[in-house]
């Protein structure tokens, strides 16, 4: 009886109507809830599917976060959060944008941590990204067109999950990262959301209780290495170029034995990034010229440690070296300067174990007379007395009271950023090493810090997380349509950084707060822009590069909606 009336209902024409409303409720992309206007119901077939009240953005996003606010935790936060990211991009945005500081740590690191080792049980909607399994490469074309869906897809941020922040190897579940970072870039920089592309590559895990848990919703295998895996990555670069000729590809929580192999192997052909190496290298490189600006100490004086060489580790280690030889110093001069300390403890020239991003920075055993004890990162710090240390170890706690203050005892203004994420990991607390250092520290953490007020002076903490250029990044490289993202665009984007804090102020932080991310990530966009206009790498003519940016940006209102 009912199939007969449906195939009446289908057959009288008004099917298509209904058809096309639910398809609009339905598309994140088009949907407006209740702020369809009457016109829009009427076209569109939406007439009481809607309570009758328009509202308008601005009452929505009212009520919507009237209703954030009653939830108790910032998972039950985010996942709201979500819930209307599912339905609605533009009221998501609408409310991003108005409390940015706020959604942050909700939406990104840290609780993004707690939603990616729980993706496969709160599971609810796959949000639009593209899901590449390695036992069915040939089906990636198709894949990337469905989800694509007819987008004109600008950016993708690609993840494959062996290094998700500090926890590590989550499979399938790390597509979380793809699409929160690709949240940053339109809250940040106004990226369209409709031109973005989360993707995960899904080539196994070797978590063994992702294998185990009948909720897991990736491939139950162990990761795939070596050629067939290197074959997978260049396929999905292959065929995402291919289908996306305007394409930025944003390379996130790669494995430490691949993610620098990849950035090498298409660094100079493609647009491309990899976040954790250079990104995060942009920011330590602009947290550090903040910090001098407030000692008031040169460049080229500093030694620099790193504790937790890896991607992250040696990315920055290499972006801050660079910048050494740009304020002068030879190679050789530079290279003296940095110093890494990883689980083997200070790292050695001769060690068989050193990736190739370790070497160029490994020293002699020769230059100090007790070479083979410093195997700790207390040992190391009292044989080189450093005046930079910056943690990317995802050992929490690392920076104790002792090394603390044995580096203050030979440096006026420790620079000691402990950088790894999520919180739990982190290896200080700002707080603490303000405390140990009676104020003297200058500080920069992965996650957002509170102030802390020490004998009478509030210190601002800035946050060195590469959330704070990526956005400028990808913007102003897709504004100039450039054809490739060199060193010397990335250098530009870590300079522009400055001049935003005042240095003068008692305890300013290192970097502008995140409060001004949409401000400063335009600073950025058009700092980096212009590098790609100077060295001519703009594929096609750009007479005012400050109006590139602008017009790229995209804003959170509702557009009519037409046939
Ligand atoms: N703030 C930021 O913007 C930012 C950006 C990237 C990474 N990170 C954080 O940095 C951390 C590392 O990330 P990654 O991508 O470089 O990971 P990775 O696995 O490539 O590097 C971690 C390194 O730490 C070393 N390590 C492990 N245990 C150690 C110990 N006991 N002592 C010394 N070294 C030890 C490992 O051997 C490895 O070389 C993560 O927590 C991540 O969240 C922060
Ligand atoms: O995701 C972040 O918060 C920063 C960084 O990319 C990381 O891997 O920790
Ligand atoms: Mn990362």
């Amino acid at each position: 009886m009912l199939s007969q009336q449906l195939i009446e209902f289908i057959n009288k024409g008004d099917f298509l109507m209904n058809e096309k409303a639910q398809q609009i409720l339905n598309n994140p992309f088009l949907n407006k809830g209740t702020a369809f206007t009457v016109a829009e119901r009427q076209q569109f077939g939406l007439a009481g599917l809607l309570p009758p009240h328009v509202q308008t953005i601005d009452d929505q996003a009212k009520q919507t976060y009237a209703q954030y606010l009653t939830k108790p935790s910032m998972l039950e936060k985010r996942i709201f959060l979500m819930s209307i990211f599912n339905e609605n991009r533009v009221l998501f945005y609408k409310l991003f944008s108005q409390h940015i500081a706020e959604f942050m740590p909700i939406v990104y690191d840290p609780t993004i941590a707690d939603t990616i080792e729980n993706y496969s049980s709160l599971f609810v909607n796959p949000q639009n990204a593209a899901f590449l399994s390695i036992d069915d490469p040939d089906s990636m074309a198709t894949a990337l067109k469905n989800t694509a869906a007819g987008r004109n897809i600008k950016l993708i941020v690609v993840t494959d999950a062996e290094g998700i922040l500090g926890i590590g190897d989550w499979g399938t579940q790390g597509v979380d990262i793809s699409v929160g970072k690709l949240m940053v870039y339109t809250a940040a920089a106004g990226i369209d959301p409709s031109e973005v592309l989360p993707v995960v590559l899904d080539v196994g895990t070797n978590r063994q209780s992702l294998l185990d848990d009948p909720l897991y919703l990736g491939n139950r295998h162990e990761r795939v290495r070596g050629d067939k895996y290197y074959a997978f990555v260049d396929r999905f670069v292959q065929t995402a170029e291919d289908l996306f000729p305007d394409l930025y590809l944003h390379f996130e929580d790669f494995g430490r034995g691949n993610a620098a192999n990849i950035l090498n192997k298409y660094k100079n052909e493609i647009v491309t990034f990899n976040d954790d190496i250079q990104g995060t290298g942009i920011i330590v490189l602009a947290g550090l010229l903040g910090a001098l600006n407030i000692s008031g100490e040169n460049f080229t004086d500093q030694v620099y440690m790193s504790f937790g060489a890896g991607t992250a580790g040696a990315g920055i280690t290499q972006r801050i070296y660079e910048e050494m030889l740009q304020q002068g110093l030879s190679e050789k001069e530079a290279r003296s300067r940095f110093y890494m300390v990883d689980k083997q403890g200070l790292l050695f020239d001769d060690d068989p174990d050193l990736t190739p991003e370790q070497k160029p920075f490994a020293h002699k055993r020769s230059e100090f007379v007790n070479a083979d004890e410093l195997k700790t990162l207390a040992d190391a710090v009292k044989a080189v007395h450093p005046t930079i240390l910056v943690g990317t170890s995802t050992q929490p706690g690392a920076f104790t009271e002792t090394i603390v203050k044995e580096m203050a005892a030979h440096t006026a203004r420790p620079i000691i950023f402990p950088l790894s994420n999520p919180t739990k990991l982190a290896e200080a607390k700002a707080e603490d090493l303000l405390k140990w250092t009676n104020g003297k520290a200058l500080v920069a953490t992965g996650i957002p810090a509170e102030p802390v007020e020490l004998n009478g002076v509030t210190y601002e903490i800035g946050q060195a997380n590469n959330a704070l250029v990526y956005p400028g990044l990808g913007l102003g490289t897709i504004a100039a349509k450039a054809r490739v993202l060199n060193d010397e665009m990335i250098s530009k984007a870590a300079h522009s950084l400055g001049g935003i804090v005042d240095p003068t102020e008692p305890g300013a932080a290192v970097l502008p707060p995140v409060t001004k991310l949409d401000v400063f990530s335009q600073t950025v966009a058009e700092a980096v822009a212009k590098s790609a206009v100077v060295q001519k790498l703009n594929k096609e003519p750009i007479k005012d590069v400050k109006k590139a940016v602008a017009d790229l940006k995209w804003v959170p209102e509702y557009e009519e909606l037409t046939d």
